[in-house]
């Protein structure tokens, strides 16, 4: 591998990575298997590829989301290139100080005080003690430690240590700052000065790796997506058709998941626009149309919800049904649609109510997509992350 690549780059080549099967959360199938093969007599080990053949090049500067379901390997990935993990094969470079923020305690030593931690993980950065101090106070300030700063770590709560590993991270002018899930623990207002700086920092021009399950989060930060699937790279995109990928997977897996064996299914549905038109326009009239089937007799609720992929719900709303044991067509009018163009989900679940007060007749899940034509949604200057719920004044016809 070359030796000139600027700071802030990060190389992965043909980089490999696997875990020893009866070292890691195993199903019980995979139990099963193995007993079998034991009885078989096969006694060679049993591994386990936790990443495959990793190839990814990314610029200083770039600010890339890795994205994918549980157990696809990101935080395998991000480990790796903190060099706190080694791959089975191939090679890692990352260029320059890397900021990281992995797990909530990572590189905080419990016995230091604040203030000498921050010092020592400057030291360990390659900063010199005159650097430290001058971002010193921007850090303490970040992390709201007030006089909480020349006590010991160990005294700290656990959100006061993630802000102080946010803070380092983030505040000692790394080249290559790493993120996972981690800052899912702190409250919300904390989330979102957690973003802002991390916009900050990718705009000083630091190269951005962020691993999160909070995909609108993920997509105010990002400007390219990596999605893992099962240790490999799915797709390697813009973030919004990495997002847009993975979504549909998501609804496509909810869509296969057979709710079998329910006292209710939904037959059929239908979402149109005015006068029955197949097209739907932001701020027209929309009437959404079901038809569940079961032999379920009694006063049940219906609640229906529609989402931008599955991780981003926009409105839910409800009404009460009395099924009589045969066909039941119910239909709901939207009078003005407030959504902006765009694809979006519709969710549907019925569950019973009085004395089995909370039953479900029929899960929650995804009936399916419907587009949108209209305006697009402006973007603010600054993302505001947290989905904000939408009222929608609507009334019920059956
Ligand atoms: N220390 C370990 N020992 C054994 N197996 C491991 C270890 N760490 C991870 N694995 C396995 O490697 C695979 C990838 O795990 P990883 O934690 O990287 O996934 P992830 O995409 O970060 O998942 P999540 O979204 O749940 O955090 C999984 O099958 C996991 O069980």
């Amino acid at each position: 591998m070359s030796r000139d690549y600027p700071l802030g780059t990060i190389r992965t080549e043909q980089v490999w990575k696997r875990f020893r099967a009866d070292q890691q959360r195993m199903l019980l199938r995979d139990r099963v298997e193995q007993a079998a093969r034991r009885l078989r007599g096969d006694r060679g080990e049993d591994w386990r590829w936790a990443l495959r053949d990793i190839n990814l090049h990314i610029e200083p500067g770039e600010s890339v989301g890795l994205i994918g379901s549980n157990g696809s390997g990101k935080s395998t990935l991000l480990k790796m290139l903190t060099r706190v993990m080694y791959p089975y094969a191939g090679i890692i470079d990352v260029r320059g100080r890397i900021g990281a923020l992995i797990e909530i305690r990572a590189g905080i030593h419990p016995d230091l005080t604040g203030r000498e931690n921050i010092y020592l993980f400057g030291a360990l950065l390659g900063l010199k003690r005159r650097e430290v101090a001058g971002r010193f106070d921007d850090i303490v300030e970040f992390a709201r430690l007030g006089g909480a700063i020349d006590r010991q770590v160990k005294f700290y709560s656990s959100g006061m240590q993630m802000r102080l590993g946010f803070a380092v991270a983030a505040y000692l002018e790394p080249h290559v700052l790493l993120v996972d899930e981690v800052l899912a623990v702190g409250d919300a207002v904390f989330q979102q000065r957690c973003l802002d700086r991390m916009r900050e920092v990718a705009e000083q021009g630091t190269t951005i790796v962020f691993v999160s399950h909070d995909l609108p989060a993920v997509q105010s930060i990002c400007r390219r997506g990596v999605w893992l699937e099962q240790g490999t790279v799915r797709v390697d995109a813009g973030i919004k058709d990495a997002l847009a990928g993975y979504r549909d997977s998501i609804e496509a897996q909810s869509e296969a998941t057979a709710r079998v064996g329910e006292p209710l299914s939904l037959l059929t549905y239908e979402v149109r626009g005015e006068t029955g038109e197949e097209t739907l326009h932001t701020d027209e009239p929309v009437t959404v149309e079901l038809t569940l089937g079961g032999d379920y007799r009694g006063d049940a609720t219906l609640h229906l919800g529609v989402s931008e992929g599955t991780s981003s719900p926009i409105f839910q709303i409800s009404h009460e049904i009395r099924m009589t044991g045969g066909d039941h067509r119910v239909a709901c009018v939207i009078p003005r649609l407030p959504l902006p163009r765009g694809r979006y989900t519709l969710w549907a679940g019925v569950y019973s109510i009085g004395k089995t007060d909370g039953g479900t007749l029929m899960s929650w899940h995804s009936a399916g997509q419907f587009d949108v034509f209209g305006p697009m949604l402006d973007t603010p200057p600054r993302a505001v992350v947290l989905a904000a719920p939408v009222f929608v004044p609507h009334q019920w016809e059956e």
